[in-house]
């Protein structure tokens, strides 16, 4: 067993820590609900699956949470301690009740926030942004799934630090010809490698967070991972449309169609976006965000909160499966591209199940991790 250390406050002994209910899961974590038993806080339980993290290398994880320590910003989710249990890397974090900014819509608004909360949600996201990039990184993972709400209105971007890294440490991306990631919010140049890619390619994420926020989903999330590739590459970026997206303010649409440039160099830096008119008329995030957490007004159909729920479930479990499905691959980009040639414009998505299967197939079973010896490792 590994020396204990974390942070003063919340030891690196998963003994100290009672699991309780699970509140989400991602491609190759589950995340808990959990109380700190020497101070009897609550806090959240990332428990990342290290044998479905390929490519991850232990020594890049280390060096990531020292980095993880130094970060300090009130929008972004610090870790308060991370280690490593048998074959699961631990990563304790304050608990954000509200859930995610995903959570929230695909419970409540499956058509998407209304531009007051989404002006504030994304102030605050872009004040994260700014921070990050400011000391050299790069998140990598910007996507409302990533974006956590408190009671408070409080709004924190999560996932930067030791669960990015398992994916995305290096330059693995570039030198490998390989990535790994969710199409949907990937910039143009990311998925094409030899380009190069620097924090430009979080203000690309920042934009179709943007249109995830005012639609419910991200565009093109209903095609499969490699048509969603080639249609980034090749499709004109997306928008807020002038005639279906009237209820939003000209300012909005400008601010999206500046994020979404395929050139990067043209794409504006997280500090020049944040002095933009829309976010200068921004409201305080306790007032705008906090009006989300309202109760709904009753329905007429008393059938509907049933039906709401049982759409919210199925979504869940269908973005799960689709989560699964392709944040965890690490796959060959000629690959990828040889096979997206095969899929017409005119295809019918449901094919995507089989083409995502072949694919599957054809990338085989790489795993890159070597389990830690120690069963509890610290970090
Ligand atoms: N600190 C937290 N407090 C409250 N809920 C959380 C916290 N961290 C994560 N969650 C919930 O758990 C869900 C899953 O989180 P996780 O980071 O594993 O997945 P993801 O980022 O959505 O997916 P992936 O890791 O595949 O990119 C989140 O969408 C959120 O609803």
């Amino acid at each position: 067993m590994g020396k204990m250390q974390g942070t003063r406050s919340h030891s690196a002994n998963p003994s100290d820590y009672q699991l309780l209910e699970e509140i989400g899961h991602g491609a190759t974590a589950t995340v808990y609900k959990a109380i700190y038993l020497p101070s009897k806080d609550v806090v959240a339980v990332k428990c990342l699956d290290l044998d479905r993290c390929s490519g991850t290398n232990l020594d890049d994880v280390r060096r990531e949470a020292q980095t993880l320590r130094l970060i300090d910003h009130p929008n972004v989710l610090r870790a308060y301690s991370s280690f490593v249990v048998d074959r699961n890397l631990w990563v304790v974090m304050p608990f954000m009740s509200k859930g995610s900014c995903l959570h929230r819509m695909k419970t409540a608004y499956p058509d998407g926030f209304e531009e007051a909360a989404i002006a504030s949600i994304l102030k605050e996201t872009l004040k994260a942004l700014d921070y990050l990039h400011r000391q050299g990184h790069i998140h990598r993972d910007v996507k409302a799934g990533n974006i956590l709400l408190d009671n408070n209105g409080t709004v924190k971007l999560a996932d930067f630090g030791v669960s990015a890294c398992m994916f995305d440490s290096g330059d693995r991306q570039r030198s490998r010809n390989t990535f790994v990631g969710t199409p949907c919010w990937m910039a143009p140049e990311v998925m094409q490698p030899g380009t190069g890619y620097n924090s430009k390619a979080d203000i690309w994420s920042f934009g179709i967070t943007a249109l995830e926020l005012a639609h419910g989903h991200a565009p093109f999330s209903n095609y499969p991972p490699m048509k969603v590739l080639l249609m980034t590459i090749q499709n004109a970026p997306p928008r807020l449309d002038q005639d279906c997206d009237k209820k939003f303010s000209k300012f909005f649409k400008d601010m999206v169609a500046m994020c979404l440039v395929k050139d990067q160099t043209k794409r504006p830096t997280a500090e020049k976006l944040l002095k933009h008119s829309f976010f200068k008329h921004a409201k305080p995030p306790e007032l705008s965000v906090k009006k989300l957490f309202a109760p709904m007004p009753p329905l007429c159909n008393p059938v509907k909160p049933l039906q709401l729920q049982e759409a919210a479930q199925q979504e869940a479990t269908s973005q799960s499966q689709y989560q699964r499905g392709i944040s965890a691959w690490n796959f060959d980009i000629e690959d990828l591209k040889a096979q997206a040639s095969l899929v017409h414009d005119d295809d019918d998505i449901h094919g995507g199940k089989d083409d995502d299967r072949s694919m599957k197939a054809s990338l085989g079973d790489k795993k890159l991790i070597q389990p830690p010896h120690d069963p509890m490792l610290v970090l």
